[in-house]
């Protein structure tokens, strides 16, 4: 049986979803009560406009009788902060370089500053959202990780990989009718706060919520087969078939596939990576069928991809050329 967030949402009612409001159409009893966890990236949360808009689907989604949790990211914000503060910024394998001054300003900017402004534009329609870091009431636990450059390990500083979730206050805020707003902070056994990528937060809470779905909005219009190009974004790949890919990318997108393929392989159904600067690129990926971006399935869920998906081992030898 698929466990979509689709099932039994026709075309017309989704396309009337996009619209807007979605609080005005008949939804599928289906939808009710299912879990989606949205990670929006740093980059679409600086335009307005676009926050906004985000802000304005997760409602929607609300509304459509589903439970949405926000995870947000805010790398472009916080890089801005470390280069006014004259502090380094730099990357490796996809992941900041954190100093324990980069770690104060990583809190701060993520937890203080990116989510204020996401939770407002939330609760400019009502008292929905509640942000919390991943460090309180130990939701995201933490150790230190290395980046692994050329099969090398290179000591990153304060850079976790989350290795429990405690959902029940993010379960509790879903029950009690509010939409949680989740920066990815993460506390360590020993006390220590981790500066976690926001990919990798999101994929561990949406498998430790058992969420349908786990939708990532970026910069870019999904995995480019042909990066740096643009031009050949692969629509739909299973588990087995990232897994092969995952080797040959690069930057953001190695752990954004990263936690995608982590998902799908632990219990969410399927996870959409999205251009987040699309207007309404959420109502459009999750509730409509024919979802824009890449989309990956696990690998059970085979024969439901279209033949789009099928190209992905060629694309994966391309992106290793
Ligand atoms: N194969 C690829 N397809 C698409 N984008 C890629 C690819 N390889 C690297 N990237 C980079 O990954 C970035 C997205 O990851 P990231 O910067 O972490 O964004 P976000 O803030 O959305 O998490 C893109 O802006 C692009 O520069
Ligand atoms: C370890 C690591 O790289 N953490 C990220 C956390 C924020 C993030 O992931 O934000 P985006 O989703 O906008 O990229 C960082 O410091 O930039």
């Amino acid at each position: 049986m698929r466990t979509t967030v689709t099932d039994g949402v026709d075309g017309a009612t989704a396309v009337a979803a996009v619209n807007l409001p979605a609080r005005d159409v008949p939804w599928s009893e289906e939808l009710q009560g299912r879990t989606v966890v949205l990670k929006c990236g740093g980059s679409t949360l600086i335009d307005p406009a676009l926050r906004r808009s985000f802000a304005q689907d997760v409602v929607e989604l609300w509304h459509a009788g589903l439970h949405p949790v926000v995870v947000h990211g805010g790398g472009p914000q916080i890089s801005e902060m470390l280069d006014r503060l004259a502090l380094e910024v730099r990357f490796e394998a996809g992941m900041r370089v954190t100093t324990p001054e980069a770690m104060d300003v990583v809190r701060m900017v993520l937890t203080g500053r990116v989510q204020r402004d996401l939770v407002g534009a939330i609760n400019a329609h009502g008292p929905f959202a509640v942000g919390m870091s991943g460090e309180d009431a130990h939701t995201l636990t933490a150790e230190r990780r290395p980046a692994w450059v050329d099969g090398r390990a290179v000591d990153i500083g304060l850079v976790g990989d989350i290795v429990s979730v405690a959902p029940d206050t993010v379960r509790d805020l879903l029950a009690g009718g509010r939409i949680p707003v989740v920066s990815p902070v993460a506390r360590g056994r020993d006390g220590q706060i981790y500066n976690v990528n926001a990919d990798l937060a999101a994929s561990a809470l949406a498998v430790a919520l058992g969420a349908d779905r786990l939708v990532m909005l970026t910069d870019v219009p999904g995995l480019c087969a042909d990066w740096p190009r643009r031009t050949d974004v692969i629509p739909r790949l299973t588990a087995g078939e990232l897994d092969a890919l995952l080797p040959g990318l690069t930057g953001g997108m190695l752990p954004k596939m990263e936690g995608c393929l982590r998902a799908v392989r632990s219990g969410v159904g399927r996870v959409h990576v999205l251009d987040g600067r699309t207007p309404h690129a959420v109502l459009r990926g999750v509730l409509t069928e024919e979802s824009p971006g890449t989309t990956v399935l696990p690998d059970g869920a085979a024969d439901d991809a279209t033949d789009g998906s099928t190209d992905a081992a060629t694309d994966a030898q391309e992106i290793r050329a």
